[in-house]
């Protein structure tokens, strides 16, 4: 790479060289298509180029972003770009999704985390794996299970649908670990996206839901087929056998109605996931629109974002 001909972009405690990639990365994730999006950033390139600037600060090159993205009447676009620039560049965004196995939680989270940036995906598994390591089955027999088959191990007087009691037991300790991770993110100033079945709206404490910071949205399958075939296509790439999964596909649809049912009694978006750009999309309506609202509970004009440091 030939630095000394490059762009050196300067934030406030890095510089790096100026990537298109990474300007083209965030005017999609504003809804710009990936060829357009690249095509801007590479002439916003040859616009710094041309005008032989060799040093530009973050906040300045976010500004003529912004005036170029007007300038060519992408208005709406713009307005996204700067939302997200400020916060993903400013405040910790924690965001969960969850869903039934197999309705595809880590698929859509590691695409929405590389469409924002966001360098950190955590699935609820591994948290269920930390748990395992400091809880002994004795004490939580049901951590060890899967989320449809802890039922088999549940004391005997419990009431109710023992396959979603199960799930509840199960899903309780590694929820502990998940709210752990949420704290420590805000704290640090830290985004991250937590992604997996174990997040049940109406067992995570309502402090996390009530959070501005915090954007909850529940993934789905209305069609079985479909929920089915995704356990094949998953079975001829993974190691995770097809067979255990259709062995208990009907409380998994089970507990795909009642993550559903939590979401929509919490006020939590449910999304479908069908084809995965569109997911993708709504998913990122669905961000967007909570972040404008955090924005505006902060007062913060457009004016403002522009003029903010990055
Ligand atoms: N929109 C989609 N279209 C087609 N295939 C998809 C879509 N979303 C996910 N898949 C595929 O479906 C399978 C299951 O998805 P994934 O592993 O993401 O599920 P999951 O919800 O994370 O499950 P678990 O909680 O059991 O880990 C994978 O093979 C994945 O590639
Ligand atoms: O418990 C579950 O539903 C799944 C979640 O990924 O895990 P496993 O099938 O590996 O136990």
């Amino acid at each position: 790479m030939d630095l000394q001909n490059d762009i050196i972009v300067r934030g406030k405690s890095y510089e790096m060289p100026f990537s298109k990639g990474i300007l083209a990365r965030s005017l999609t994730a504003a809804g710009l298509k990936p060829s357009i999006a690249y095509r801007i950033a590479w002439d916003i390139y040859e616009m710094l180029k041309k005008e032989n600037i060799k040093v530009i600060d973050k906040s300045d090159l976010r500004r003529r972003v912004y005036y170029y993205l007007i300038s060519k009447n992408y208005d709406e676009v713009a307005k996204k770009y700067l939302l997200w620039r400020m916060v993903l560049g400013r405040r910790p965004i924690v965001i969960l999704i969850g869903g039934a196995s197999g309705v595809g939680t880590s698929t859509i989270a590691f695409e929405i985390a590389s469409r924002l940036g966001i360098p950190s995906v955590i699935g609820t598994d591994s948290i269920r794996e930390v748990m395992r390591k400091v809880i002994s089955r004795e004490l939580i027999p049901t951590l060890y299970e899967s989320s449809y088959t802890a039922w088999k191990v549940l004391r005997e007087n419990e009431d109710g649908n023992i396959y979603i009691k199960g799930f509840e037991r199960h899903s309780e300790a590694v929820l502990t670990g998940v709210e752990g991770v949420i704290d420590r993110c805000l704290i640090e100033g830290q985004s991250v996206i937590m992604e997996g079945t174990h997040l049940i709206p109406t067992l995570l404490k309502d402090k996390y839901l009530e959070n501005p910071n915090v954007v909850f949205i529940m993934l789905t399958i209305y069609d079985e087929k479909l929920h089915k075939m995704r356990f094949y296509a998953r079975g001829r790439v993974s190691s995770r056998p097809t067979e255990r999964y259709l062995k208990y596909f009907k409380i998994i649809r089970m507990i795909n109605d009642y993550m559903v049912e939590t979401a929509k009694k919490k006020g939590i978006p449910v999304v479908e996931n069908i084809k995965i750009s569109k997911t993708v999309d709504n998913c990122l309506n669905i961000i967007t629109e909570r972040l404008k609202t955090m924005v505006e509970l902060e007062g913060l004009s457009e004016e403002d974002m522009l003029e903010e440091e990055a």
